[in-house]
């Protein structure tokens, strides 16, 4: 059976599902199966109901759908090589780690790491320094442990990092519903609550500033992985707070360990390196780690391409920052430019690591990850995140990885619980009507219930196209998409943010990691050839527990992707509009008579597992050389539940897994 087809299985056979999937809003249960009626044809023949609300087009007469689908390929091509020539040597099969559950300080037990800083959290209050006046936040020293004197409080900054704090939505709380499932080696338990956890004091004052007040699923299972100095491929939905999942135990353990940098002093050389697909991500991840690293000595710099902002990263470079943001191309140009070095990268981190892994970036990943002098998988800490992990991606993220923990918080690749989704069948002809209605409406409940609205297109052209001529017909619009310039992105971005322009049209390059407060209602223009592109884009809205709505347009050109969007609602427990079903029944039968349909590369699980049973090692000369497979174990558990070995549901997987969306 297909990975997709037992997910489904999965989802729809369970019995002991938690009520966690939202029931469709009335306005997604259109009886007339999501079909687009134009304005000039309603109210004709008593359709009188047809798109009156946004979420409730209906009537008209279903168009069939054509199109073959595509055929796929695989993008591997020429990878592997390995770390010969890294002045670091070879990672060491299963080499020594620090003790496990050794989380205070956590000791890098690694020879290669030791000589250089004498150890994590092993520095001498000597070796400290008192408050570095270059620090923006004047700059704290750490002794041992969390023995720490932070640098003063300051209102202004912590109005300026704190100050625009979204509280939850009213789903937060069932985030901890979401069923856990773990495998790899031996995984150290979940942490309880942040004040329980061994992270920094400091840090913990940061996340109590940032309202935090527990941990999501992700964080609670992946502060304890880093800071057991493991590897960890971690998925969980979009919106659920992979961010901190990562910054919290980087920040953690460099504010244990790194000794503070001094004027003039400073190295070069960060320890920890985070790397984005987009340049915004990468800003607000920047902005993140400034929050979070408030009155420490830490600090974080952004490097990304694009404008004038070449010369201002590379002063800041100068001065050293123990954490770097970047996008893969300019950070490659710093690196050439011998700007920056990555020998004493002690945390790497791939956000979006499916993306980042994906052909577009394939060479800039491999430059920076395995040609430069960066330490090599198992010396380094490796962590990769997304919503999204299709089994290619993972087998090629094995050659970035050590021994790893593979985490999956609900499913893998499917869509946030939160998000309404609702798909209509609309003409090409049709879709700019059908907006400005959306639109008009939007506009209207806006004025008592505020909210945002996010339209995606393919093309840059289009986003052009639509900025200008919804702009021309009254609505306050803006737009961002890779021809525009870095500042005139920045700009549209806050203008969205700030509320100035309420509808912001965007390509793919806000599609993934963007985090919009208020963004209540996505509209997929554009249907996105991928799947995994959907779920990013609709992971836009519905996030850190608040209620979101999405609506895709889909015309008969789309026919490829139909069968995984029905993949993908059924796993959500979303309705499924008739038309939609149709297309994926005819792509059946065209598929009986003609060329196989493309599988959606869907992975509902660690592809080890696959490789496991089958036998197989796990990736030829990469991870299974390594020995990344050392006894998997495999734990499925209620986010509140104590641990349970994986066995005990061999019998069950597949059939009656409690999960969220059921
Ligand atoms: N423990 C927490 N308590 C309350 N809010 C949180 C917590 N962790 C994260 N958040 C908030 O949740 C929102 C989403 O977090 P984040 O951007 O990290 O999600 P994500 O999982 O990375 O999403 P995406 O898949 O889109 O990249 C943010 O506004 C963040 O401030």
């Amino acid at each position: 059976m297909s990975n997709d087809a037992s997910n489904s299985q999965r989802l729809n056979q369970s019995e002991t599902g938690q009520a966690l999937r939202t029931s469709p809003s009335p306005s997604t249960s259109s009886s007339t199966g999501g079909l687009y009626v134009p304005p000039h044809l309603r109210n004709a023949g008593g359709n009188s109901g047809a798109s009156s609300s946004p979420g409730s087009p209906g009537g008209g007469n279903h168009r069939s759908p054509s199109g073959a689908f595509q055929k796929g390929g695989d993008r591997r091509g020429g990878r592997g090589g390995g770390f010969g020539g890294n002045p670091h040597g070879g990672p060491g099969a299963g080499g020594p780690r620090g003790p496990r559950n050794s989380h205070a300080g956590g000791p890098h037990s690694d020879g290669w790491r030791a000589g250089r800083h004498g150890g994590y959290g092993g520095a001498s209050a000597s070796s400290r320094a008192s408050p570095d006046p270059t620090s923006p936040d004047g700059m704290a020293a750490p002794a041992a442990g969390n023995a720490y004197t932070p640098a003063p409080r300051c209102p202004e900054r912590e109005k300026a990092l704190f100050g625009d704090i979204q509280p939850s939505g009213i789903n937060f709380e069932q985030y901890k519903e979401i069923p856990v499932e773990i495998s790899g080696s031996n995984p150290p338990e979940p942490i309880e609550s942040f004040k329980e956890s061994p992270l920094h004091d400091l840090l913990q004052e940061n996340i109590i500033l940032s309202g935090y007040t527990v941990p999501t699923p992700v964080q609670r299972y992946s502060i304890p992985i880093t800071l057991d100095n493991r590897d960890l491929m971690a998925c969980a939905q979009t919106g659920s707070g992979k961010t901190g999942g990562f910054l919290f135990p980087i920040i953690s353990q460099l504010m244990k360990s790194n000794a503070p940098r001094r004027a003039g002093g400073r190295s070069r050389n960060p320890s920890a390196l985070i790397l984005t697909p987009t340049r915004e991500l990468a800003i607000q991840i920047h902005k993140e780690a400034e929050k979070f690293t408030y009155r420490s000595h830490i600090s974080s710099i952004v490097i990304y391409g694009g404008g004038g902002n070449m010369q201002d990263q590379m002063l800041k470079l100068r001065s050293g920052a123990d954490i770097i943001v970047a996008t893969p191309g300019r950070l490659t140009d710093m690196i050439k430019r011998d700007l920056i070095s990555l020998t004493d990268i002690q945390f790497l981190v791939l956000d979006e690591a499916d993306r980042m892994l994906d052909m577009g970036f394939e060479d800039d990943i491999n430059a920076i990850v395995k040609s430069s002098n960066m330490p090599p998988p198992g010396v380094r800490r490796t962590l990769l995140f997304s919503a999204t992990f299709p089994e290619l991606i993972q087998r090629l993220a094995q050659e970035f990885l050590h021994d790893y923990i593979f985490l999956t918080v609900g499913t893998i690749g499917a869509a946030s619980h939160n998000v309404d989704q609702t798909i209509v069948s609309v003409s090409d002809n049709d879709k700019l009507t059908f907006l400005q209605d959306l639109m008009d409406n939007f506009q209207k409940r806006r004025e008592s219930e505020g909210g945002l609205m996010l339209v995606f297109v393919e093309t840059k052209r289009s986003a052009n196209l639509l900025d200008t001529l919804l702009s021309k017909a009254g609505f306050e619009t803006t737009s961002i998409h890779g021809d525009r310039d870095q500042s005139e992105r920045e700009i549209a971005l806050e203008m969205f943010r700030s509320h100035k322009t309420p509808f912001l049209i965007a390509t793919a390059v806000a599609a993934r990691g963007l985090d919009i407060p208020n963004v209540t209602f996505v509209v997929n223009y554009d249907m996105p050839k991928e799947i995994d592109e959907y779920i990013h884009r609709i992971g836009r809205t519905g996030r850190a527990g608040h209620r979101g709505r999405a609506m895709t347009f889909f015309s008969a050109r789309d026919a490829p992707v139909a069968p995984a969007l029905v993949n993908r609602l059924q796993l959500a427990g979303q309705e499924v509009p008739e038309f939609l079903l149709a297309m994926t029944r005819d792509a059946g039968r065209t598929h009986r008579r003609g060329p196989a349909p493309v599988r959606p590369s869907f992975a509902s699980q660690d592809f080890r597992e696959n490789m496991q049973s089958s036998g197989a090692a796990a990736t030829p000369g990469a991870g299974g050389a390594r020995g990344n497979n050392r006894g998997s174990d495999h734990m499925l558990m209620m986010n509140n539940a104590a641990p349970t070995p994986y066995s005990s549901f061999t019998s069950n997987r597949g059939h009656s897994l409690p999960s969220a969306w059921d």
